[in-house]
């Protein structure tokens, strides 16, 4: 049984703010118990007024790493990069923004081993998982395609993988790096963030289907074992 629950918000500013508030208190919880903070964060557009909202908080930036859950295979100055939009904001305030992609390696899976290589050199499991979700059911970057089933049945020292989405999603039809199902179930926390009825009866219909769920969110959630908050606006 899939544990989630929904908050629903009046608008987008306001599911904002109340992420953004969660998020900072995932921080500094974190920083008290540890010392240091890791967080994995989604890219596309639906994260963006989370980032600012997040960004205008007082807290120990410089003890927070900062990784993207998923990274598109393009140049770091690229529009559809998402780690330039995570950098962008929160460099400025002394996080550490630590990308997963480092341009350069033959083919993606080649750049999917190094950027698992990479994340290798963090301290697993993240204090926060954060996930977004496409109107195609993809999470992270675990899209439909040759690569899906090896990521999700990944070992779970197997943290990145790389992935070519079969079919090619349209805003951005690249190859991808995405955190494995393991890699993200591992997290101490893991919340959603989505918006638009659409995606709601898309994200809906995934956690009815359960284990049964052809959708890379649903095979995800399926595997759960703690409940998992679900933000929603219009
Ligand atoms: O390609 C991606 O898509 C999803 C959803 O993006 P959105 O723009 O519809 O919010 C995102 O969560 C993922 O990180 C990104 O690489």
């Amino acid at each position: 049984m899939i544990e989630v629950e929904f908050w629903d918000y009046d608008d987008v500013d306001e599911m904002a703010d109340a992420v953004a508030g969660d998020i900072a208190f995932i921080i500094e919880s974190a920083i008290d118990a540890r010392g240091e903070c890791l967080l994995a964060f989604p890219g596309g557009s639906t994260p963006k007024p989370v980032y600012e909202k997040l960004a205008e908080k007082k807290l120990p930036w410089k003890r927070v790493t900062i990784i993207p859950g998923d990274e598109r295979l393009v140049p770091v100055d690229d529009e559809r990069s998402n780690i330039k939009g995570i950098a962008q904001t929160f460099l400025p305030l002394g996080a550490r923004v630590y990308p997963i992609y480092a341009e350069g390696a033959e083919d993606y899976v080649m750049a999917g081993h190094a950027a698992d290589a990479r994340l290798k050199s963090l301290k697993w499991p993240p204090d926060l998982v954060w996930l977004g979700m496409g109107t195609d059911g993809h999470t992270a970057s675990l899209f439909p395609g040759p690569d899906l089933d090896d990521a999700m049945d990944a070992p779970k020292g197997k943290l990145v993988m790389g992935i070519k989405p079969d079919p090619m999603p349209e805003g951005a039809a690249v190859e991808r790096l995405s955190l494995t199902r393991s890699a993200i179930l591992q997290a101490r926390t893991i919340i959603i963030t989505i918006t638009g009825q659409e995606k709601r009866e898309i994200l809906e219909g995934a956690i009815e289907d359960g284990q049964s769920s052809k959708l890379p969110i649903g095979r995800v959630l399926a595997e759960t074992e703690f409940p998992i908050d679900v933000h929603w606006a219009p």
